[in-house]
């Protein structure tokens, strides 16, 4: 690889990798969750609507398992084919695809590894969509999601009454401000262990108090730059008099969910900025992704608790989405295929609308793929080289590493690393807070 050659993409086509091993075992099992959650479904679906309700089920459920057999068998790419407006994006990008490859077809084990695990998903939805009866009414990773919720609840009590304590004394207490920022900023990072494509969609929740392991756990922050960030904070406060906009591109449902809205009300609480935009999926992604439902859901579980911590944030956050200080979108762009930095060609639109923002938060794994186009980068690469120019704003990943790449690591770190835990880079018991200030 030359200065200006990339290097090339992940993919399962390279033995040994963890593209190699999500794509032969790990996609299999999440899709056989998949077609177990909707089975269960049916005698649910019977009585909610009908029986023939009950038969789209069992052709959805084929569908499924007819791509479990074409991934476990390396079978070419389909087109979407539910009439989605996304399908024909999904398109042009498989025909550019088959170029990079000769002409010949995209398939499973040859293709780049987040094209195909964003196809799969992309055709799970395909496979409920041309259902005519039940094509906008199923997400199969719902009980998941709420599960994994419910079973968070003593954090999320913990850090909601914490909160709830903090912003309702701010001037009094001793603690600066800035202690209580990195603080809820590393229990935002932390709580993106929490997610269910990795653990194939076994539970995978957050048990231990969040509070307590910030301290814990910063020995696993391979790169931080939580300085950067609250320097650039303090200065959009001052330069915009605190009416600056945050962005925050969402990840996983459930307990990481609530640490993004508690970063988010500190963050505004303490006069930061006054207005937050949450960038949720379209649809159903990656096993636990927030969707709209997701988010309006999890405000309402606040909402109807017993906790005065949780209904006091559930009620406040529901005004702030009723009074424009929060506002919630979704955008196809984020469940397609694409790396973050050919969004300013494929949907000018949002980079344009991502420009008006004076900080962007990206939360997990995924996304941080996105961002640095999912390479086997030299380790340490600058982060900002690897955006590639995506830098509609000043941006920070708060990412706990669940893939084999990473960038941005100091000289002999990685091997340092290694020898301490050879699955540092796919357990999600490490982390970066990897920011780009321009
Ligand atoms: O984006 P998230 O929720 O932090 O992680 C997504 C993930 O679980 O899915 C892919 C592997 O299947 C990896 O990117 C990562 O492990
Ligand atoms: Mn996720």
């Amino acid at each position: 690889m030359d200065g200006n050659s990339l290097p090339s993409p992940l993919s399962a086509k390279y033995k040994g990798t963890f593209g190699y091993y999500t794509v032969r075992d790990r996609l299999p099992v999440i899709l056989t969750k998949v077609v177990d959650t909707l089975c269960r479904m049916n005698s649910k679906i019977a009585d909610q609507y009908d029986e023939e309700h009950a038969e789209s089920l069992k052709n959805i459920c084929g569908r499924i398992s007819q791509l479990k057999y074409e991934v476990q068998t390396n079978k070419p790419v389909t087109p979407i084919q539910d009439g989605w407006a996304d399908a024909i994006v999904w398109d042009k990008y498989y025909k550019k695809q088959k170029t990079l490859i000769d002409g010949a077809e995209p398939c499973w084990f040859v293709s780049p590894w987040l094209y195909m695990e964003c196809y799969m998903y992309r055709k799970i939805m395909e496979s409920i969509h041309l259902s005519k009866l039940l094509g906008d009414k199923i997400d199969p990773f719902r009980d998941q999601k709420e599960q994994a919720f419910m079973t968070s609840q003593a954090a999320t009590i913990a850090v909601s009454m914490d909160l709830m304590e903090k912003l309702t004394k701010l001037d009094e207490i001793a603690e600066p401000l800035k202690y209580i920022f990195v603080h809820y900023l590393k229990i935002a990072l932390w709580g993106n262990k929490c997610d269910l494509s990795i653990s194939g969609g076994d539970e995978n929740t957050q048990t231990s108090c969040p509070l307590a392991q910030v301290d814990i756990l910063e020995p696993y922050i391979l790169v931080d730059n939580t300085s950067q960030v609250w320097d650039t904070l303090v200065a959009i406060k001052k330069a915009k008099s605190g009416h600056g906009q945050l962005d925050i591109v969402l990840d996983n449902a459930g307990f990481e969910l609530v640490t993004d809205l508690c970063l988010a009300e500190l963050l505004l609480s303490s006069g930061f900025v006054s207005k937050v935009v949450f960038h949720a999926k379209a649809m159903p992604w990656f096993v636990s992704d927030v969707t709209l439902h997701d988010f309006h859901w999890t405000l309402q579980m606040f909402c109807a608790s017993n906790n005065m911590g949780m209904s006091h944030f559930g009620n406040l956050w529901q005004s702030r989405l009723k009074d424009g200080s929060w506002s919630l979108r979704v955008h196809e762009f984020w469940t397609l295929p694409h790396s973050f930095h050919e969004m300013e060609e494929t949907v000018p639109k949002l980079y344009a609308e991502l420009e008006l923002s004076d900080f962007i938060f990206f939360k997990g794994d995924l996304n941080y793929r996105k961002l640095t186009s999912d390479r086997s980068w030299d380790f340490t690469t600058s982060f900002q080289k690897t955006l590639q120019g995506f830098t509609p704003a000043p941006l920070c990943t708060l990412r706990t590493l669940k893939c084999d790449t990473v960038v941005g690591l100091n000289p002999g770190q990685a091997e340092k690393v290694e020898k301490e835990d050879s699955d540092w880079m796919i357990t999600g018991s490490y982390a970066v807070i990897q920011a780009y200030i321009p």
